[in-house]
C-alpha cells in the first residue's frame, strides 16, 4: 500500500485528490498539508472537503508530514512546487506534480532533482481523455501538415491564475512537434490591432477566463474550404484527481527520473 501526502489539500484539486486517494485500493491517505496561513489547517481533510471524517488532519506545511508518506501529490502553485521538490529530493520521496505555470527553468531544475533523487510524474493534465487528445492532435497535425492552420482555444474558471493553461501549451507543443516547428518561436498568444495577415507557421493559443468553467480545450485545423475541431470538455475535477491517484500508485518504487501520464496510461506506443 502506497502512503500518499496531499499538498494544498484544501484547494479545489487538493480536496478531490484527497477523496480519490481514499477511493483507490492501492493507496492510503497518510497525510495532508496546506500553506501555514490557510484557515483549513487543523481541520480533518475529509470534513473540510465534504466527504466525511478521514482521521487525517490538514497540517501546516510539508516539513510537518514528510516522514508520513512515500509519494507527494502536488497541485498547488508553481513557486510552492519547486520548494516541495527540493524537500522530496532531500528525503527521497516520489512526486506526482499537476501544478501548471512552471517555467522552462523550473522544469529543468525539476528534471535534475528527479534524475538524481526521486521518481516524478509531471503532467499539465491528468485526465485520460486529455492525454488521448494530445495523441490525436499530434496525429492530426502530422497527417494534415503545413496546409492547415493550427489554432487552440482554452476556457477556464475565473479563479485560475496562469494563462494559457498548461494543457493548451502542451497541445501546442504536440502540434508543433509533429509539424517540425518550435512552439517557443511560432506560438502567438495575443492578437490586437492591425496585425497583418496570419503566417503559415504560427500556432495561435487564446484564453477565455469566465465563471466556473472547469476546463475546455479546442484545437482547430483549418484549411481551404474546411476545418476540423477537436474538443475536450471536463465536466468536473474528478477526472484530473483520479488520474493523479493512478499516477501515485504507479510511480511508487520506480527508478528516479521524470515520467508523464503517457507512461502511467501506456500511451507512448500510440
Ligand atoms: N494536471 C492537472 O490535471 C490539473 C492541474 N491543475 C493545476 O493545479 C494547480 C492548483 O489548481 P487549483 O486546485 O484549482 O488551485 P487552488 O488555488 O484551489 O488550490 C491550490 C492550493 O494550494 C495551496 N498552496 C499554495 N501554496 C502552498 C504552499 N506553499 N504550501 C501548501 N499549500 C499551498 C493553496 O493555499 P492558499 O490558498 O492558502 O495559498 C490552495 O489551497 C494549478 O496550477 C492548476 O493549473 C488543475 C487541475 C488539473
Ligand atoms: O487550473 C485549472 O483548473 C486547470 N488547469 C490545468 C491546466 O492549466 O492545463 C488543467 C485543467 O484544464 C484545469
Amino acid at each position: 500500500m502506497t502512503k500518499v501526502i496531499v499538498a494544498g489539500a484544501a484547494g479545489r484539486m487538493g480536496q478531490r485528490i484527497s477523496y480519490m486517494v481514499t477511493r483507490n485500493p492501492d493507496l492510503e491517505l497518510a497525510a495532508a498539508f496546506e500553506h501555514p496561513d490557510n484557515p483549513a489547517v487543523g481541520r480533518d481533510v475529509g470534513e473540510n472537503g465534504g466527504f466525511g471524517t478521514t482521521g487525517v488532519t490538514i497540517e501546516p506545511g510539508l516539513d510537518a508530514v514528510i516522514d508520513k508518506g512515500d509519494v507527494i501529490i502536488d497541485f498547488t502553485f508553481h513557486k510552492a512546487t519547486m520548494g516541495f521538490a527540493r524537500t522530496a529530493a532531500e528525503h527521497g520521496r516520489a512526486m506526482v506534480i499537476g501544478t501548471t505555470g512552471l517555467s522552462a527553468e523550473d522544469l529543468a531544475t525539476l528534471r535534475e532533482l528527479a534524475e538524481a533523487h526521486f521518481p516524478c510524474v509531471q503532467a499539465p493534465n491528468m485526465a485520460v481523455g486529455v492525454n488521448v487528445l494530445f495523441k490525436l492532435v499530434e496525429k492530426a497535425a502530422s497527417i494534415l501538415g503545413d496546409a492547415y492552420d493550427v489554432e487552440i482555444v482554452e476556457a477556464h474558471h475565473r479563479m485560475k491564475k496562469d494563462a494559457p493553461s498548461g494543457t493548451a501549451l502542451k497541445l501546442g507543443e504536440m502540434a508543433a512537434g509533429a509539424l517540425g516547428r518550435d512552439l517557443a518561436k511560432v506560438g502567438v498568444f495575443e492578437r490586437n490591432g492591425i496585425i497583418g495577415e496570419r503566417t503559415d507557421e504560427e500556432i495561435g493559443i487564446q484564453t477565455i477566463r469566465a465563471g466556473d468553467i472547469v476546463g475546455e480545450h479546442t484545437v482547430y485545423f483549418a484549411g481551404a474550404g474546411e476545418r476540423i475541431e477537436i474538443t475536450h470538455r471536463a465536466h468536473s475535477r474528478d477526472n484530473f484527481a483520479r488520474g493523479a491517484a493512478l499516477a501515485a500508485a504507479w510511480v511508487a518504487g520506480r527508478p528516479n527520473g521524470m515520467y508523464t501520464m503517457f507512461d502511467v496510461l501506456g500511451l507512448n506506443e500510440f
